[in-house]
């Protein structure tokens, strides 16, 4: 499976041009180099700009743009890596960055801050278009939808590092870590403590801290995995239910995300009652209750033992199981009508893909937090005689590079 740096490798392959005149021995001392024209977007949170033939990934840019860039990776050879610090020429899309953390050389948690919402969902719709074209061959028209409640305030589950008694994130592809500003991470929802204050008791060592707020506003607070204030559960309310979930555990990190992702799903695969369907990588049972909700029979499975067994209290007339999805799912009936597949970032794979597209499903709703994954993956659910029927994507993460695409499938017509 491809990594960033695999993938960067491959977009500077598709990007680059053969000559590349500037080397490291040539670089001014203070590592910043031109003017740059910035070009278009690429997976990850950054643009692609050259200079004398050379791929830079540029940071804190926007297409058009005319930048200085500070570099600050130059040990690829088919890339370099650098952040713009100082901007020449100004896209319309670019606005100035709420989190004082959020610049060239700080916290990497937001890529986007400095664009527009509507610029940013305009990059995210290009990203998945260019990875769809890409690694499916599959062209489709592409507009990423906003979610209520605007571009900050909307996470729920927030994960720092803790040192000296303040909290902290790590700086974009680094181990040094940024303080967060004294009010907190403007993308966490306002419900949420102050991480400071978290953090103030817990020393000078460093300490994973891990916080979730539910939709009721109920926090639980984890040091190093170990629950130190709050309940062991939180209760989410999602299409019309209500969820038990592992303070730990997986869930959707927008308030409004598992209702949209739920009606997206619903709405591509139409169920009937008394269809039967698969739910794979299935949490805690969010859209298996869906399934059931509308009279069909569920086949739940995911990883995370104690999900399983929320999912089976959550979901009292599915069926659960615990066990990799590619293992399970031999074990599994040799025919469905509907299949959900909500796979982590790495997606599904060739082996998953084929046990999956072998049940001849009338349809398949997958669900990718990955547009490069879902590339993948669609590419192979073609070969298997799948074709895409619709595409939505959600701004489930703004002010980051992250993006939610529900993806609809069903067998190919043949003529
Ligand atoms: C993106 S989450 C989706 C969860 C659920 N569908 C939801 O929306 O709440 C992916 C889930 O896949 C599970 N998972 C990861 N790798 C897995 C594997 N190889 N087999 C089964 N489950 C896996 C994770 O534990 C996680 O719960």
């Amino acid at each position: 499976m491809p990594g960033p740096s695999a993938r960067d490798e491959a977009a500077a392959r598709r990007t680059t041009s053969t000559t590349q005149g500037i080397d490291e021995a040539t670089l001014p001392a203070d590592g910043i180099v031109g003017p740059v024209e910035v070009g278009s977007v690429a997976h990850g949170g950054h643009c692609v700009a050259r200079l004398d033939g050379r791929v830079i990934f540029v940071r804190h840019a926007l297409p058009g743009e005319v930048v200085r860039v500070r570099l600050t990776d130059t040990s690829h050879a088919s890339f370099w890596r650098g952040d713009a610090v100082e901007v020449l020429q100004a896209s319309p899309g670019r606005t100035t960055p709420r989190c004082p953390v959020a610049g060239p050389g700080m916290c990497g948690g937001c890529d986007w801050q400095h664009a527009t919402p509507q610029t940013q969902r305009e990059l995210k719709a290009s990203v998945i278009r260019e990875q769809l074209a890409h690694l499916a061959g599959i062209d489709v028209d592409v507009e990423v939808e906003e979610l209520p409640g605007g571009t900050f305030g909307w996470r729920t589950r927030m994960g720092y590092v803790t040192r000296d008694g303040r909290a902290t994130m790590r700086r974009h592809r680094s181990k040094e870590l940024v303080e967060v500003p004294a009010d907190g991470c403007p993308l966490a929802i306002e419900a949420q403590p102050n991480p400071h204050a978290l953090a103030a008791p817990l020393g000078p060592d460093e300490h994973l801290l891990r916080v979730a707020t539910s939709a009721e506003g109920r926090t639980s607070v984890l040091v190093d995995g170990v629950l130190s204030s709050g309940e062991p559960e939180l209760v989410e309310h999602a299409a019309g239910r209500d969820w038990r979930v592992d303070a730990d555990g997986f869930w959707q990190g927008h308030p409004a995300a598992a209702d949209t992702l739920v009606e997206a799903v619903l709405d591509g695969l139409a169920p009937e009652a008394g269809e039967r369907a698969f739910d794979l990588y299935c949490g805690v049972g969010l859209f298996a209750g869906a399934l059931v909700d509308a009279g069909v029979q569920v086949w739940g499975v995911e990883i995370d033992k104690r999900a399983v067994e929320l999912a089976q209290a959550n979901v009292p007339q599915g069926r659960f199981t615990a066990g990799k999805v590619d293992r399970v799912v031999r074990r599994m009936p040799r025919a469905t009508d509907l299949v959900v597949l909500d796979p982590p970032r790495t997606g599904a794979g060739k082996d998953v893909i084929d046990a999956v597209a072998s049940r001849n499903p009338r349809a398949i709703a997958y669900v990718a937090c990955d547009p490069a994954a879902l590339g993948r993956d669609l590419g192979r659910l073609r070969k298997q005689g799948y074709e895409l029927e619709s595409l939505r994507s959600f701004d489930l993460f703004p002010n980051t590079h992250h993006i939610e695409c529900v993806a609809i499938c069903v067998p190919a017509v043949v003529i």
